[in-house]
């Protein structure tokens, strides 16, 4: 089996493309960083520290690279067996166009066997949307033929992996012990495959809304606090009382949403909650508040980690005091290298607490909650 995955980062190497590489499937790597695909062509190698209670040094080995620009990527796809993900969710639509070609290549070259197609980021049906990007690149005929070829499967992932601290290296790695990729087996065509690691449902919705609105909601949330509170890790933002306090809660809140709504177990559900706090607290893992808080417009939006969790306890009518605390909090993240972050501070100038949040997150500008994100955010 081949398989090619765009996005040669730290979800990339440290677990889609080693868990794939690690299955024994002949892997290749589609990036645009240069010294990435560089190091990848030269070693074909790379060491992934998998660090918590346990520690361990894995090497991945047999991996190749291309550039995610240009015919060698396009020529990839019209041969592989798989593709998938882990670019960002803005990225998307960048990759689309090529794998649009890639597949009127598959089809003109008359390669009928399944292709399946994952995007693997951190959004609620990612791969539906990136579909939707390649379906934008297609004409009508090829679009008939890309529907019966061609699985675009939607998946949930999650294993924490911040950038890795090695200096000398730009393939190391370094992940937490735990790891979950959790795909909806209703989408693929042909064979289901069988990769260790790889979890098939046929129930991903709650997946992803779990662990997007649980973990992602209070990493966000550690984060946004964390830095208003001056530390530099979600670590160190974990373990101060007050911030911890405001992440249980707020995972608490998204989770009796989560209860209503697919029906969890309540006691499973806070053992999950619980988990997940160890998992922010590990000693091992330098993950600084600014990764965690990347890109606050999408964090900020309407389908998001911060809001679509708000607006489910308004649906049910339930309380969220610790969830609007952690969107004001949102709301004053600053960061140089972060241009969602300027455009967000540019706004705020601009337009103000109110108009700002109704802006970005489609909030009701005159609505009780929004009051309530305002004036937490003023206070
Ligand atoms: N790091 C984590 O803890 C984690 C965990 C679960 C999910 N995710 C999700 O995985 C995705 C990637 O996150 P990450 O932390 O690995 O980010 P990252 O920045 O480390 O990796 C992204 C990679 O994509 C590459 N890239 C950018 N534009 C590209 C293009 N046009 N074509 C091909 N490659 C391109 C970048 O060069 C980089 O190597 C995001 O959606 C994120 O939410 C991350
Ligand atoms: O990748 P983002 O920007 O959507 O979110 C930042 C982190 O919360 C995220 O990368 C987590 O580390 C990951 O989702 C853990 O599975």
């Amino acid at each position: 089996m081949k398989a090619l995955h765009f996005g040669a980062g730290n979800i990339g190497r440290g677990f889609i493309g080693k868990l794939l590489a690690d299955a024994g499937i002949s892997l290749t790597f589609a990036d645009v960083n240069q010294v990435v695909l560089d190091a990848l062509n030269a070693r074909h190698s790379y060491q992934v520290h998998v660090v918590g209670e346990e520690k361990q040094i894995d090497t991945v080995t047999g991996v190749d690279a291309v550039s995610s620009i240009g015919d060698e990527v396009v020529k990839l796809i019209a041969s592989v067996d798989l593709v998938t993900t882990a670019v960002g969710p803005q990225i998307l639509e960048r990759i689309a166009p090529a794998i649009a070609k890639g597949l009127v290549l598959r089809k003109s070259q008359g390669n009928d066997t399944p292709l399946n197609i994952i995007a693997c980021e951190n959004m609620v049906r990612g791969t539906t949307q990136l579909k939707g990007h390649v379906f934008n690149a297609l004409g009508g005929e090829d679009k008939t033929w890309v529907e019966s070829h061609i699985g675009f499967v939607d998946s949930a992932v999650d294993r924490i992996v911040p950038p890795s601290e090695a200096t000398n290296d730009p393939l190391e790695v370094t992940v937490e012990t735990f790891s979950e990729w959790i795909v909806d087996k209703t989408q693929f065509v042909g064979e289901l495959p069988a990769i260790k690691g790889m979890e098939l449902t046929d129930n991903l919705m709650a997946f992803v809304e779990r662990k997007l609105f649980t973990l992602n909601t209070g990493h966000a949330i550690t984060a946004y606090l964390g830095q208003m509170a001056g530390h530099q890790t979600i670590r160190d933002a974990i373990l101060d009382p007050a911030i911890r306090a405001v992440v249980k809660g707020a995972m608490e809140e998204s989770g009796a949403v989560l209860i209503k709504r697919y029906g969890f177990d309540a006691e499973k559900h806070a053992a999950y909650i619980q988990k997940i706090l160890g998992r922010f607290e590990n000693p091992y893992l330098k993950d600084d508040v600014e990764r965690v808080g990347r890109q606050p417009l999408r964090k900020l939006s309407a389908g998001d980690r911060l809001i679509k969790p708000l607006l489910g306890t308004l649906e049910y009518g339930l309380p969220h005091p610790n969830l609007v605390k952690g969107i004001a909090a949102a709301m004053h993240y600053h960061s140089e290298q972060d241009s969602q972050a300027q455009e967000l501070a540019k706004l705020l100038a601009e337009k103000g607490p109110r108009a700002a949040l109704a802006d970005v997150s489609g909030l009701d500008a005159n609505s009780d909650v929004a009051n309530d994100v305002v004036a937490a955010f003023n206070a």
